[in-house]
């Protein structure tokens, strides 16, 4: 079954004569286990279409299924219950966790919240695994580890919500070189390994072209 599938969605800024259309009617699947790049101009609308994703943001038009099921028309009771089956990895990786808490905390708070599960160490430390992160650093707060080391932090809880699909937003453009590279392995690693549908948001070509395929975004007729 396709991990995430849209067909034909639009999205706008504000309503009626001076709305912004953003979103040229975007079709795409993501199976699992299998990455796709989204890639297109500055203003394009590219992280517009990663909200739509993550549901922050409603589009005007189309579909969105997530394994199979609506997921923007879904009932308030139904998406909060698969509210974990779609996670994002933030360009700035502090933005996944409190400040001042250990990553230990902020993941189990998430899991709490989102799957029920109140004891999630072993769902923990085998996401930090899985993300290559040492797990003596769950016990640092965001500010005592790396950039390199907060975004895989980052990956590790996404992929500890069990999701179907994983959104990263330029996950690697704040890293250097190498750093960016070694995160990006183990984010294509996670997704291998996990089944999971991998959304790729990036101006890197090298990154995209690592990707099983790629969906180039362009602004509505009018605004390009
Ligand atoms: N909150 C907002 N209110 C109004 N317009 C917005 C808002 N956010 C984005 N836009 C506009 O929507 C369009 C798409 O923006 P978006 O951020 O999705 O593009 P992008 O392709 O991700 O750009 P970039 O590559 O520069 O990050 C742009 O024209 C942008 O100015």
């Amino acid at each position: 079954m396709t991990a995430l599938e849209l067909r034909g969605v639009t999205a706008a800024y504000g309503r009626g004569a001076r709305a912004r259309h953003v979103l040229d009617r975007v079709d795409l699947g993501v199976e699992p286990g299998e990455s796709v790049a989204v890639v297109g101009r500055s203003g394009s609308g590219k992280s517009t279409l990663a909200d739509v994703v993550l549901g922050l943001r409603r589009p005007t038009g189309g579909i969105v299924h997530v394994d199979g099921r609506p997921w923007i028309s879904a009932s308030a009771a139904a998406r909060r219950a698969d509210r974990h089956l779609v996670q994002g990895i933030p360009q700035d990786p502090a933005a996944a966790f409190v400040p001042g808490w250990t990553l230990r905390r902020s993941i189990g708070l998430a899991a709490a919240r989102l799957l029920g599960d109140h004891d999630a160490t072993e769902r923990i430390e085998r996401a930090a695994r899985l993300a290559r992160l040492d797990a003596a650093l769950l016990d640092r707060t965001p500010r005592e580890v790396s950039g390199g080391q907060a975004q895989r932090a980052a990956i590790a809880r996404a992929v500890a919500m069990g999701p179907a699909v994983l959104v990263a937003d330029e996950p690697t453009s704040a890293l250097d070189g190498p750093t960016a590279a070694a995160v990006a392995d183990a984010l294509f690693q996670v997704a291998e390994v996990t089944g999971t549908a991998l959304l790729l948001v990036t101006h890197d070509p090298a990154l995209a072209a690592r990707c099983a395929h790629t969906v180039t975004i362009t602004a509505p007729e009018g605004r390009r």
